[in-house]
């Protein structure tokens, strides 16, 4: 197992030197009286009146290309909940940091006091000008599914709201891999969903996109089981309503083959664990406490594939793994949303690059000897540098096959090679 932090770790790497974790950094010279009438007055004027006569020359003269908006109201902080917009920004700015990292996007975490939809909805569109995405972040259900289909209509520039789609990516990649380790086929599975909310509901789409069938998925909500004869359901749950209003998870899990935790922590238990279908698997993905800790599921029994969102337990299926990469390519081609082929190119670039051998420099990071396909790897470990220009691609290629690029990539070598400089 890797290393524990503590909280007064977490606290101190937080407040240490410059507080936060995030900066700004020009990326031209101010030394000199000739750099400033460059960079300001008189200089700036004239970029300002290009722009003006060609709205397209805003990503020519300005970082607007490559500048992501991570916003958020604070309502679905992790599992923490409705923490509100300033206690979410330590993880706002971690997505800034780690959209960086790892693809070289510049983000400006931005945190908003508003909770209506509508009105959150107004602020969002009218930063439009300043950015290349907008990452939504955060946002609790079902307020979410408004903003985004929203925004979506109405920006021109990708917007994803990343906790539902991120998350239905990366987690649909290590299903396709958990499946075929289990030798189990998406069409057969019958798989236990704890969570109705923006993550929950984008995984369980997209896991029925790839082939699991609708009926063969029992969703919780913090109610209970969604049944035909709740009157409390919303349209984005309504379609996983089943007909049996008598599960309770401890039943529902009986026989399962999957189960998926977009909720709290610590709400399963090792004897439900042990209800589970042979050779089953458990993506206990609620932050920062899985709804079981990997010691205690893994503990129940031997034949399981155990995942959960943190760092510091094998198998992390966090959406880390995709929101750098997706947007790198939706902004290398100026894609004007992001569609369901582009998520899907992507889900399926993650689950191929597991089967590919380990560079050394990942088991360095990890600090392990041997790493390749198997029950403790089922998806990329985040710090792994062949990410970039394996998902970015096939995103980018996606959304061109797909008529949503404004620009086109045509030497593909190059754009990998140009990718890989960018982190370097
Ligand atoms: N690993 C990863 O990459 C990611 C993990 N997550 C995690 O998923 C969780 C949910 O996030 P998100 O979907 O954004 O938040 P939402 O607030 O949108 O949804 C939370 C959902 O959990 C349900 N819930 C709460 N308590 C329970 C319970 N005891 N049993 C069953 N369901 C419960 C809520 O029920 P109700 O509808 O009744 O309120 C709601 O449907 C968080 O812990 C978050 O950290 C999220 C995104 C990415
Ligand atoms: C990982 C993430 O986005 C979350 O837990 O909300
Ligand atoms: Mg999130």
């Amino acid at each position: 197992m890797q290393q524990k932090i503590t909280r007064e770790q977490a606290l101190e790497y937080h407040a240490q030197g410059r507080p936060g974790k995030i900066q700004v950094v020009p990326t031209k010279q101010t030394k000199t009286q000739r750099d400033l009438s460059m960079a300001y007055s008189p200089g700036v004027a004239e970029p300002c009146m290009e722009i003006h006569h060609n709205k397209d020359d805003v990503y020519k003269y300005t970082a607007k290309g490559n500048l992501v908006a991570v916003i958020s109201n604070g309502t679905a902080v992790l599992g923490l909940g409705d923490i509100g917009p300033e206690a979410g920004k330590p993880v706002m700015e971690g997505k800034g940091v780690l959209f960086k990292v790892f693809a070289d996007i510049d983000v400006f975490d931005i945190e908003i006091d508003e909770k209506d939809p509508v009105k959150f909805c107004e602020i969002v569109r009218s930063l439009e000008p300043t950015f290349g995405g907008i990452n939504l972040e955060d946002i609790k259900a079902p307020e979410c599914f408004y903003i985004e289909q929203t925004l979506k209509e109405q920006m021109n520039i990708p917007v994803m709201h990343d906790d539902q789609h991120g998350t239905a990516i990366i987690s649909a990649a290590a299903l396709i891999n958990a499946l075929e380790l289990q030798g189990k086929r998406m069409e057969d599975v019958r798989i236990v969903v704890n969570g109705a909310g923006a993550a929950a509901i984008s995984c369980a789409s997209l896991y029925i996109a790839l082939g699991v069938r609708g009926e063969n998925i029992i969703m919780f909500d913090s109610k209970g089981v969604l049944h035909h004869g709740r009157t409390d359901i919303t349209t984005e749950k309504k379609q996983f309503t089943c007909a049996d209003n008598h599960w309770t998870l401890e039943t529902a899990m009986q026989g399962a083959d999957v189960f998926v935790g977009l909720s709290k922590g610590n709400v399963i238990t090792g004897d439900m664990v042990r209800g589970m279908a042979a050779n089953p698997a458990i993506f206990a993905m609620a932050n920062p406490t899985p709804e079981i800790s990997y010691e205690e599921a893994t503990a129940a029994r031997a034949d399981l594939i155990m995942a959960t969102g943190r760092s510091d337990y094998p198998n992390q299926v966090n959406n880390v793994l995709g929101f750098p990469y997706i947007f790198r390519g939706a902004l290398d081609v100026r894609a004007k949303h992001i569609n369901e082929e582009m998520k899907l190119a992507a889900v399926h670039a993650l689950a191929e690059l597991t089967r590919l051998p380990v560079p050394e420099s990942v088991l360095h990071a990890y600090a392990i000897k041997e790493l390749a396909f198997g029950p403790d790897y089922i998806i990329p470990k985040p710090l792994d540098p062949r990410l970039l220009a394996k998902v970015a691609p096939a995103v980018a290629k996606a959304a061109m096959e797909t008529g949503l690029a404004r620009i086109a990539i045509e030497d593909w070598a190059a754009y990998e090679d140009s990718l890989n400089k960018r982190i370097g």
